[in-house]
């Protein structure tokens, strides 16, 4: 058979699929964002692909270009994954003040009608931006929301093939624009990292990119591929977390008594009074975090909202579920096939927290089938490829939403029941038609 796209959708194939990274890779999968969502210069693009020889035959360069993928990931296990994690989103948490403060309806203003997911893209955009980046992009790049805008909405197929980028000359420029503001940013002199500073500062944000741009030099990038290298970033961290904070506050909305459940695990998590602005961030994020019902709303989110297909080459013959496939066909897994299997999920298209939840440790039924419906949740795809901002994701998203709804009473000026998704995504769906809603202080008992 010569099938060059093979779907799967069970767990077990899905396992797989991912424990095999070396028969069915992934970096053509970074390759193809890299050429097509940032349009990696020529030169650079070796760095991101399989050699075409067994390894023992690669030359020195050719082989300390294998090492760049490896080790640039590494760097990302180490700020996103590990102890340090805890101290990223401290400075996420921090900027998120000062970036809330300055987006969020002031105090005294009533009652205030917004589009509601323009307000999340652009507090989690803000705020990723400043943790990540620190303050120099802003000042090189003063367009760069509206910029940010135009190359995201283009990139739905612009990972896959770049032809999304000759129907869109707006969007093309736009990526010119931001391309060109991180050549600026790269371009500065590479200090050692002050040891006054733990983890971020004004010149490169978090630490993770002062060390990705050191490896883009040692790995001898060209200037164009070491900004590429640096906007791609800015795209993985934005790109599904933007759309994320406005489905996860809508299935708050839709979960049964979601709203008041929820707000009494936020007032269960109160700190401090302050509100916004103030040095302390006034919830405590480890108890949210750990809240089995936020965790349940989470989850119904990441299952219902993404659109997302993992997707693998071959590169060796193999048989999966009874087919053969050959080097080069790529298998795909649409993970709404997991996410929606009537037999793991019963009544799939309803937003139940309550299905991830157990208060009975001796409940083995209810353990065993929360495992089962874990092993189909696969929005952050899996192996190798394993996305290595989760947790940053599901922190921030669940203090972004968790602040607004302490700060304030929401309203959806129309039934939320109406609000569909876009199936035009890479990962997590937009809504087709942004949700407008009703904002008021709420009075912070203090
Ligand atoms: C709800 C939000 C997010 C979703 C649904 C998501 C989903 C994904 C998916 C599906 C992949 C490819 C996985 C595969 O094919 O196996 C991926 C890769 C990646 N994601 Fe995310 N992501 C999110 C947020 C983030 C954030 C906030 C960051 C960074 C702080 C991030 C960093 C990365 C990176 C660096 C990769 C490349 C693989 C790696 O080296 O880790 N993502 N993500």
């Amino acid at each position: 058979m010569n099938t060059k796209f093979h779907v799967f959708s069970s767990s077990t194939t899905a396992s797989h699929i991912f424990s095999r990274s070396r028969d069915f890779v992934f970096e053509p999968v970074v390759a193809s964002m890299m050429e097509n969502g940032v349009n990696l210069p020529t030169l650079d693009r070796p760095k991101f692909q399989l050699p075409l020889k067994p390894h023992h035959l690669l030359t020195d360069s050719e082989q300390r270009s294998r090492e760049f993928l490896s080790a640039n990931h590494t760097i990302y296990l180490k700020y996103l994954t590990s102890v340090t994690l805890d101290m990223v989103m401290n400075t996420y948490m921090a900027k998120l003040q000062h970036v809330s403060a300055d987006l969020f309806p002031k105090d005294g203003s009533g009652w205030v009608t917004i589009d509601y997911h323009e307000l999340m893209r652009k507090t989690i955009f803000e705020t990723s931006v400043l943790t990540f980046f620190g303050t120099r992009l802003h000042e090189i790049w003063p367009d760069m929301w509206e910029d940010w805008k135009l190359f995201n909405d283009a990139t739905f197929a612009g990972v896959r093939s770049n032809v999304s980028w000759y129907s869109r000359p707006k969007a093309r420029a736009a990526r010119e624009r931001m391309l060109q503001a991180f050549d600026e940013w790269v371009d500065t002199e590479i200090e050692e990292w002050p040891e006054t500073q733990s983890i971020w500062n004004d010149k490169w944000g978090i630490k993770m990119n002062w060390e990705r741009e050191i490896l883009g030099r040692k790995f001898e990038f060209t200037h164009r591929g070491r900004a590429c290298l640096q906007a791609s970033f800015l795209f993985v961290i934005v790109t599904n977390s933007a759309p994320m904070a406005t489905w996860f506050t809508i299935c708050i909305f839709k979960s049964p008594g979601g709203v008041a459940r929820y707000r009494e695990e936020i007032a269960s998590s109160v700190k401090c009074t302050d509100g916004i602005g103030q040095d302390e961030f006034p919830l405590d994020v480890l108890k949210l975090k750990q809240s089995q019902y936020i965790q349940g709303v989470w989850k119904e989110s990441l299952r219902t909202g993404s659109a997302s297909a993992a997707a693998r080459v071959v590169t060796k013959e193999a048989e999966i579920d009874g087919f053969i496939v050959k080097p080069g066909s790529v298998l795909l897994l649409p993970v709404q096939l997991l996410h929606f299997d009537h037999d793991v999920f019963p009544q799939p298209q309803q937003t139940d927290p309550n299905r991830w939840i157990t208060n009975d440790a001796k409940d083995e039924e209810k353990y065993r089938q929360i495992q089962k419906q874990n092993s189909h949740l696969r929005s952050f795809g899996g192996g190798i490829g394993l996305c290595s901002g989760r947790f940053v994701a599901e922190q921030e998203i669940i203090n972004v939403v968790s602040t607004v709804l302490f700060l304030f009473d929401l309203e959806f000026v129309k039934p939320i029941e109406g609000l569909d998704l876009n199936p035009q995504s890479i990962g997590i769906m937009n809504p087709k038609r942004n949700p407008t809603v009703r904002l008021r202080r709420r009075k912070l008992k203090v």
